[in-house]
């Protein structure tokens, strides 16, 4: 029997470094919130994800209501309220799982709406079969790391830049998340992997996680190429 398939979009940041405002999840693309197209892509019916958690600073989920009426929404999920660091919010969705007895959970930042359905199932079935697995992708610049002298070179072909989604074994992530809170926790493989190695799919250069004013731009044109 295959295993359930449960989801976690974390929203619930405040998108200082885009400076809008607003909470950058909420601003649009071709007319359409950025939460809205990343929940579409994750609740498509041939994904099977059984149940969806969505997570958000509690004082915008009117916000999101009014937003869900407006554009007609009637993708099921769960509104789940954040917390203070992207860890803490992703704690209080995985709460919302705790009586779901086995599965695969992913783990998706709300402001990478341009993922596809292939790096989703992708990332899903590699921990289906490992555990623990993660959307990753190969850097395109050259790489150096800061030192007391000035920098060096580092071997850029060890190297991946990390996306999401991040997918693991349901028990193996509410075990990873009541391990302390470490402040260089920046994603949920940090925080799996004293538990268990880490598996890279391929990700995808066009899933760019939308951080400043300019990957706006970048991802309108991404979305009307497709
Ligand atoms: N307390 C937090 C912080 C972040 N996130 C979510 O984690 C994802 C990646 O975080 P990031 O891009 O850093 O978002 P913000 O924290 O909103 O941005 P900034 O760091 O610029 O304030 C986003 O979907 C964001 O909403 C969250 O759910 N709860
Ligand atoms: C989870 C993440 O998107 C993987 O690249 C990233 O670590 C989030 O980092 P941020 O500092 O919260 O933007």
């Amino acid at each position: 029997m295959p295993l359930s398939r449960f989801a976690i979009l974390v929203a619930g940041g405040t998108g200082t470094r885009m400076g809008a405002g607003r909470p950058k999840q909420f601003l649009e693309l071709l007319g359409e919130p950025v939460l809205l197209h990343t929940l579409r892509r994750f609740m498509e019916p041939a994904l099977s994800v059984q149940d969806c958690v969505v997570v958000l600073p509690q004082d915008q989920f009117t916000i999101w209501h009014e937003l869900c009426a407006r554009h007609s929404v009637s993708i099921p999920h769960t509104i789940v309220a954040g917390g203070h660091s992207r860890w803490a919010s992703v704690r209080n969705g995985l709460a919302h799982l705790q009586a779901q007895k086995a599965g695969v959970v992913a783990v998706h930042d709300g402001v990478r709406p341009l993922v596809s359905a292939a790096v989703i199932e992708a990332t899903y079935a590699a921990a289906e079969l490992h555990g623990a697995a993660v959307a990753a992708v190969p850097p395109k610049d050259s790489v150096r790391s800061l030192s007391q002298q000035g920098s060096y070179a580092l071997d850029r072909t060890r190297l991946r830049l990390v996306q999401t989604p991040q997918c693991f074994e349901l028990g193996l992530l509410q075990r990873a998340y009541q391990l302390p809170e470490l402040s260089t926790f920046t994603d949920d493989a940090s925080v799996v992997e004293d538990l268990q190695p880490i598996h890279l799919v391929n990700g995808d250069y066009r899933n760019l996680k939308i951080t400043t004013p300019e990957d706006l731009i970048l991802a309108e044109a991404l979305l009307r190429a497709q």
